[in-house]
């Protein structure tokens, strides 16, 4: 008897390209990508600088339009949407995790956290914000201003902001660009926990090897393809691809 498990992707995209300017000023960023990014799984998008990394994440997220091919979020073809309905779509299934981390300055850890849930009108569910505060470690934190946090916990929060509404996926740009490299290694554990915890989809745009290891799976872009993909990726097999590609 085979038994075949069934993996279910959280983000399809197929024939992605991108083409920013035209005629003799046209840059070709993505030339024909496909890529899916299973449910629960933690990916890192790698690749040289300029291989068309940021312009993926931003196509992927429906935060840039693509000039040829179709991105799905869970059952919807963002490719297909009004700006309006792609508005809501972000809201409601998507969650974003950047370098700067976009806090409030006057609102407290605990109100950045719920703020994109009553935008959106929405309650937040008590048993998942518990387990959401207790996975990021902020309980002790919830009253504080984000000018009374470090770097990493400020982090922290933002991702916990990202989790609280469960998203079909978290894409995160860069997310320890800002770090001192104990923060950062504190943010990308949370990060994996969250992923083996909450079984949230996170895609993680990087451009260093050791936040790559903290993934699942890392693929490669080069020249806006994408050329090759690990899974368990070690800071030194990680490097190793790097090193080949930009051979
Ligand atoms: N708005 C834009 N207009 C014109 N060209 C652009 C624009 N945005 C990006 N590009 C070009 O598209 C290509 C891919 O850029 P992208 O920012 O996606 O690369 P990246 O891999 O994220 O780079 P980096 O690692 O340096 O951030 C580059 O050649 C870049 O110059």
């Amino acid at each position: 008897m085979t038994i075949t498990t069934e993996v279910r992707h959280a983000v399809v995209a197929k024939g992605l390209a991108k083409i920013y300017g035209q005629g003799d000023a046209a840059v070709h960023a993505l030339r024909g990508v496909d890529v899916s990014f299973a449910t629960g799984a933690f990916t890192a998008i790698m690749g040289p600088s300029g291989s068309g990394k940021s312009t993926l994440m931003h196509c992927l997220a429906g935060l840039d339009t693509v000039t040829e091919g179709s991105v799905a979020i869970g059952d919807v073809e963002i490719t297909r949407l009004s700006d309006k309905q792609l508005t809501l779509l972000r809201r409601e299934r998507v969650g974003f995790v950047f370098q700067a981390f976009n806090l409030l300055p006057t609102l407290t850890a605990e109100q950045n956290i719920r703020l994109p849930l009553e935008i959106a009108g929405r309650q937040a569910d008590q048993v998942l914000f518990d387990r959401v505060i207790d996975t990021v470690g902020l309980r002790d934190r919830l009253s504080h201003r984000p000018s009374e946090l470090s770097g990493g916990q400020q982090q922290r929060v933002a991702v916990a902001r990202a989790l609280i509404s469960k998203p079909n996926v978290i894409f995160a740009d860069e997310p320890i660009g800002n770090l001192d490299s104990r923060s950062g290694a504190e943010v990308l554990a949370f990060l994996r926990h969250s992923v083996r915890e909450l079984g949230q989809t996170i895609v993680m745009v990087t451009h260093d090897p050791g936040a790559a290891s903290y993934a699942d799976r890392v693929v490669f872009l080069r020249d806006g393809l994408l050329v090759s993909e690990l899974t368990d990726p070690t800071p030194q097999t990680v490097l190793d691809m790097l090193l080949k590609l930009e051979a």
